[in-house]
């Protein structure tokens, strides 16, 4: 497996020697009697930062992979501005983890969507969605026309074949594939399970680290962008595309992974979540979250996120006179989390990796009773949090889940329960 490192470089990838023009885009003719296409992931009227095209140079156009469009059915997979039957409550929610089917799921068959927000046809928003993949995508590929994939596992390795070349993607690691990329995703290790965010909006990009400086929290050189590579494969087969909340299929006769070589800023990419350099508090009190900000969608609004992915990862605490884990808070954004591996500190039980919840906006929550009860007795030393990966979707818009979640025997009834123990302990006199 090959990679190159960096966030949003212009790359350059060629599978077969001079196959990438020089000095030009759209040569008379391409090298190899390949076809060049442009895919763009901004206007291309956007200002420099945000600007996101690659070339492509293909065995054939893709206009010949995708054209004679029938319907067809992934009814688990929901688009915003979807909204399930009134939610039995708007109030603090979380699941268990999903179970693994016994029934062959492919990877795209197998994604369920448990919130979604905005509207994807405003390009605002975002779904919350797990998978759940038992068989591999054979002679069958995907590619998302309604926004960005954000895939975390959480169990079993993914093999991504895309049009830039292939990724592996293991729990712990992340997956970005940009709207408009065609791939196929295989099992490289039994079942999967993971977690799946659908940006509608601008594409990821590396939060402004402010005060922080150059280095630190998610380091653009531990990126990693696959090199190209091609099937010359004549096998017939099948593009299903998601686009305007529907789902479209083609009958191909081959592969439609049939880029030779590429250059551009637009590209699928991987990193390690591990790679991450947490900053934090160095003598008291608990930050923001946006601290352990890895990617964002910026809004149109100045400083906040359409999305931003944040993680909890391993670390360090050593603030002094301080109740370390999370604050009890009511946010303006909305929280949807789920947990890769290990324990999270403000919900010791009940929050099992593979699970998930979701605080909504303006809706209070925080440590449960016996989080608060341990941390407000706990003894100060420096002490590491080890063997935790949690992580958070936080969008400004408030999330709706799906019937499907709601219906879900996984949801836990009684999970409001969990602060009950938060007795009051006020007395009027020191
Ligand atoms: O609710 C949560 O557990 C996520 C979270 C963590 C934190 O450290 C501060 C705020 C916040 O919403
Ligand atoms: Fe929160």
């Amino acid at each position: 497996m090959s990679y190159m490192s960096g966030f949003g470089n212009e790359f350059a990838s060629e599978a077969l020697p001079g196959a990438l023009p020089e000095g030009r885009n759209s040569p008379q003719r391409c090298p190899y009697g390949l076809y060049a296409e442009q895919l763009s992931g901004s206007a291309f009227t956007a200002p420099a930062p945000a600007n996101r095209r690659s070339w492509l140079y293909r065995i054939r156009p893709s206009v010949l992979h995708a054209r004679r469009f029938a319907r067809t059915n992934l009814p688990l997979w929901a688009t915003a501005p979807a909204r399930g039957r009134e939610a039995a409550t708007i109030g603090p929610l979380r699941w268990d983890p999903t179970p693994l089917p016994r029934e062959p799921l492919t990877f795209i068959e197998g994604v369920r969507t448990m919130t979604c927000c905005g509207d994807a046809d405003a390009r605002i928003g975002m779904s919350a969605c797990v998978y759940l993949a038992t068989a591999d995508m054979d002679d069958d590929y995907f590619y998302d026309a309604d926004g960005e994939l954000l895939i975390l596992p959480q169990q079993g390795v993914l093999r991504f074949d895309t049009e830039f070349g292939r990724i592996d993607v293991a729990p712990g690691e992340i997956c970005v594939i940009p709207r408009g990329v065609k791939f196929r995703a295989r099992l490289a290790s039994g079942a999967a399970r993971g977690y799946l965010c659908e940006n509608y909006g601008a594409p990821f990009a590396l939060p402004y680290r402010g005060a922080i400086g150059a280095n630190g929290l998610a380091n653009p050189r531990d990126f990693l962008t696959p090199v190209a590579a091609y099937e010359d494969v004549e096998r017939p087969g099948r593009l299903t595309v998601k686009w305007g909340g529907r789902f479209h299929s083609c009958e191909i006769e081959w592969s439609p992974l049939d880029v030779v070589a590429w250059h551009g800023n637009y590209a699928p990419y991987k990193y390690d979540l591990r790679r991450f350099s947490p900053m934090g508090a160095l003598l008291y009190d608990h930050p923001d979250p946006s601290i352990f900000c890895v990617l964002t969608s910026p809004s149109a609004q100045a400083g906040v996120g359409e999305v931003d992915f944040v993680i909890f990862p391993e670390r360090w605490q050593i603030a002094e006179d301080t109740f370390r884990p999370p604050w009890f808070h009511v946010n303006v954004m909305s929280e949807f989390m789920g947990l890769i591996l290990g324990a999270y500190d403000a919900k010791p039980r009940g929050f099992a990796p593979g699970g998930m919840s979701l605080h909504n906006a303006m809706l209070p929550h925080g440590p449960d009773a016996e989080a608060f009860a341990a941390a407000s007795s706990a003894e100060l030393r420096p002490s590491k949090l080890e063997d935790t990966l949690a992580f958070m979707f936080e969008t400004r818009l408030p999330q709706h889940p799906t019937d499907f979640a709601l219906a879900l025997e996984t949801l836990q009834r009684d999970y409001a329960e969990c602060w009950t123990g938060l007795r009051k302990r006020f007395q009027a006199t020191q």
